[in-house]
């Protein structure tokens, strides 16, 4: 496979964890945010991360939480990597990674080249940006909407920091996502699912093949 990392987003079942393991993702993402139709309690995601192997990282995303649920899912879940898709500024990030010794990453959405900016203001605190898709200002999710952002915003953009790109993305054009931002880590929820919250272990199959094909 190209070099590239996979997140798979939004894990609810052993058998989307194990096509994500099988098909070679390097991360499990699982969401706690009660909105989302993928939300997983941290004594759920105790469970079921048994099934996560040793060679995948795994994430929890949270938007804007409390600190008792982060401490609870940090815990009970063994995340390596705590991701945030709210308003947190700066300064709340750069507690949590003191008092939790965690990668941070950091979601920025995106829909013009002026929201890349706001990536800089988390230099030095969050190990990796997410440049995601803005989602609609109605709309109940940050993030999981399966909404893409215009690629060519990230054609020649010189990224201080490590970085990602999630939104919209599915086995059909994720090939040409990479191809046009060179991304080196590729995040997808929606595209890989038969209808919202429930993953499709072959649409994860396809997905990671359509990586590799790269
Ligand atoms: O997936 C969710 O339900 C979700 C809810 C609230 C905040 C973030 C959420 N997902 C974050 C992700 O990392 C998704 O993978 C990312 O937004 C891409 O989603 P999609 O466009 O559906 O592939």
């Amino acid at each position: 496979m190209a070099d590239i990392d996979v997140k798979i987003c939004g894990l609810t079942t052993a058998e989307a964890i194990e096509a994500a393991a099988d098909g070679g993702a390097s991360h499990a993402g699982f969401v706690f945010f009660e909105a989302s139709p993928r939300n997983i309690r941290p004594l759920d995601a105790a469970a079921l991360t048994k099934h996560v192997p040793e060679s995948m990282q795994r994430v929890g995303v949270f938007v804007d939480p409390e600190d008792s649920l982060l401490e609870r899912a940090i815990t009970a879940a063994r995340l390596d990597i705590v991701q945030f898709h709210g308003d947190e500024k700066p300064e709340r990030l750069k507690a949590i990674k003191g008092r939790h010794k965690i990668a941070i990453w950091k979601a920025i959405p995106v829909s013009t080249a002026s929201d890349l900016e706001k990536a800089r203001r988390y230099e030095g605190i969050a190990d990796l940006i997410l440049f995601d898709a803005r989602t609609p200002k109605a709309s109940r999710l940050p993030g999981g909407m399966g909404i893409a952002f215009d690629w060519k915003l990230l054609e020649r953009i010189k990224h201080k920091m490590p970085w990602g790109l999630s939104g919209g993305l599915s086995a059909v054009n994720v090939a040409e996502a990479i191809a046009v931002t060179g991304t080196p880590l590729i995040d997808v929820s929606s595209g890989v699912e038969s209808a919202p919250g429930i993953k499709d272990p072959k649409k994860i199959a396809q997905f990671m093949e359509a990586v590799k094909a790269t």
